[in-house]
């Protein structure tokens, strides 16, 4: 039997980091196996269920090309086979009706706490037949009484729940609508699969689904609880609780592969490798691999993996991802150095795509102020004569290569006796606009001549401004 497996998340906001992991250990599984990844959208929470959020987790798991083979399956659009099921139950003795109030049930509990037990509903209308005919009621599944079961957990091992312990549970509320693990129960049911990979926050339905999956006759899958990703409050990381989504991380030039590692590694490992490519991850990952333990989200790291991929990456791929951040940062390319260009120079410089921008902006444009703290450095009076030596050698440059470039910086220090540092810095202010650049043949280079030489004309005159006001 080939493998499903399936990421279910409910549409109440974007997709973060603790998502995006689980839905990740599912799809590799799947591939892993030769298997089947189904995406199914628990939409059952009306009043917090949004389509803009399905199109922000469809957004999330596209950009980490984490790709689907069926679905998106709506469970709104269900509701009829959940009916169905409910009413098999019901037929078939597995399920009863209760005509409790809420009231009722409230009164049952803190009666039970009072008594300092553990509060539980006391199946008082299990057995019952004398049904009132106009009164509301709710669906309970008629939960086993005696005996345990047993999760076989492929991450966490063996789990044992008393049944004594489980309530029955409502599987169809008052107005007739499915309840949450009615609902899970049968599409996982339906939809064969055959390995539910998930976080560890649903461990406790677990026993309660598997008993309704055992009362319908079907095979139960195997699971596997992941653990969680905490958020720096030590909680679990949450829409609630102001998750970082995954696509700001694209905002915030991350590459997805770099993401994707980085979460894989977060709650697995294999020996100490830290680099994997996805088709190494396909071969290599493995559930019984995964922690037990929960696992904290650490953004060095991200950056560190972000900085490898951005070096070692083919730089046409770097490019493609650039290219958001350039229109993000509105930033006009057309008469600079091409991204490949770009990528060759500031790559092994930056941390992030993001930042590649940033920092790039004097390839493209004129700026109209240097940086204060270089420009009070390095474009004090003395500057005055290096500069204007250097420029005079690259004026008389007939070809413009970095090459030539630095033949020029050369030819202006060794013509004042200087050391390069005493011609670099000023000329590195003067056509970047600040104290941080590539190297300095290659910027200007890039940059081109005519802009070079008539920064180094703005910067002269700020240097004579600058005199005269002292
Ligand atoms: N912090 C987390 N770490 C790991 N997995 C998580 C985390 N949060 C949710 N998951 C898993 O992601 C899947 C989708 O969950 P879901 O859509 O309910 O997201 P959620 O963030 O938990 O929602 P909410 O914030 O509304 O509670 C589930 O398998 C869930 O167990």
């Amino acid at each position: 039997m080939s493998t499903v497996t399936r990421f279910a998340p409910s549409p109440t906001g974007y997709l973060h980091v603790g998502g995006a992991r689980t839905a990740l250990y599912s799809w590799l599984y799947a591939k892993k196996t030769g298997g089947k990844f189904i995406l199914r959208i628990e939409d059952t929470d009306l009043e917090r269920s949004t389509q803009a959020s399905v199109d922000a987790i469809m957004d999330g798991m596209n950009w980490l090309e984490l790709d689907w083979d069926e679905g998106p399956f709506y469970q709104t659009k269900r509701f009829d086979l959940y009916k169905e099921v409910v009413a098999q139950l019901l037929a078939e003795g597995k399920a009863y009706k209760c005509f409790c109030t809420p009231e009722e049930v409230d009164a049952m509990r803190e009666a039970q706490m009072a008594a300092g037990e553990k509060p539980k509903y006391n199946g008082m209308w299990r057995e019952r037949t004398d049904h009132p005919a106009d009164k509301p009621f709710c669906i309970r599944f008629k939960n086993p009484l005696d005996g345990v079961v047993v999760i076989d957990d492929m991450i966490k091992g063996r789990i044992e729940v008393a049944n004594a312990e489980l309530d029955d549970l409502v599987i169809a509320r008052s107005d007739g609508t499915p309840t949450y693990n009615l609902t899970v129960v049968v599409d996982d049911w339906k939809m064969g699969v055959t390995h539910v990979i998930r976080g560890d926050d649903h461990v406790n339905n677990t026993p309660r689904q598997m008993n309704i999956l055992a009362a319908l006759g079907a095979t139960l899958p195997k699971y596997a609880h992941v653990p969680m990703i905490l958020g720096d409050d030590g909680k679990r990381l949450s829409k609630r609780h102001g998750a970082v989504g995954v696509m700001q991380y694209r905002d915030n030039g991350f590459l997805p592969e770099a993401l994707l590692n980085y979460l894989v590694r977060l709650g697995w490992s294999h020996g100490d490798q830290e680099i994997f490519s996805r088709d190494e991850l396909v071969e290599l990952f493995d559930l019984s691999a995964c922690n037990r333990a929960p696992s904290a989200f650490n953004t060095e790291k991200l950056l560190w993996l972000n900085q490898h991929y951005i070096r070692t990456s083919p730089v046409a791929h770097v490019a493609k991802h650039l290219q958001w951040h350039v229109e993000d940062q509105k930033l006009e390319i057309s008469n600079g150095p091409s991204l490949e260009q770009l990528i060759a120079v500031q790559g092994e410089r930056v941390k992030t795509l993001k930042e590649m921008i940033e920092v790039s902006r004097y390839f493209y444009e004129d700026f109209s102020a240097f940086e204060e703290n270089a420009a009070k450095k390095h474009l004090r009076p003395v500057a005055a004569e290096p500069l204007k030596a250097v420029q005079a050698h690259l004026a008389a440059l007939t070809e413009w290569t970095a090459e030539a470039v630095h033949a020029a910086i050369n030819g202006a220090a060794e013509s004042l006796g200087l050391g390069m540092g005493k011609v670099g810095m000023p000329l590195r202010v003067a056509v970047t606009g600040g104290g941080n650049s590539p190297s300095l043949d290659v910027t200007l280079a890039l940059i081109g001549k005519d802009r070079c030489l008539a920064r180094i004309d703005l910067a002269l005159a700020f240097i004579a401004e600058r005199g005269e006001a002292a």
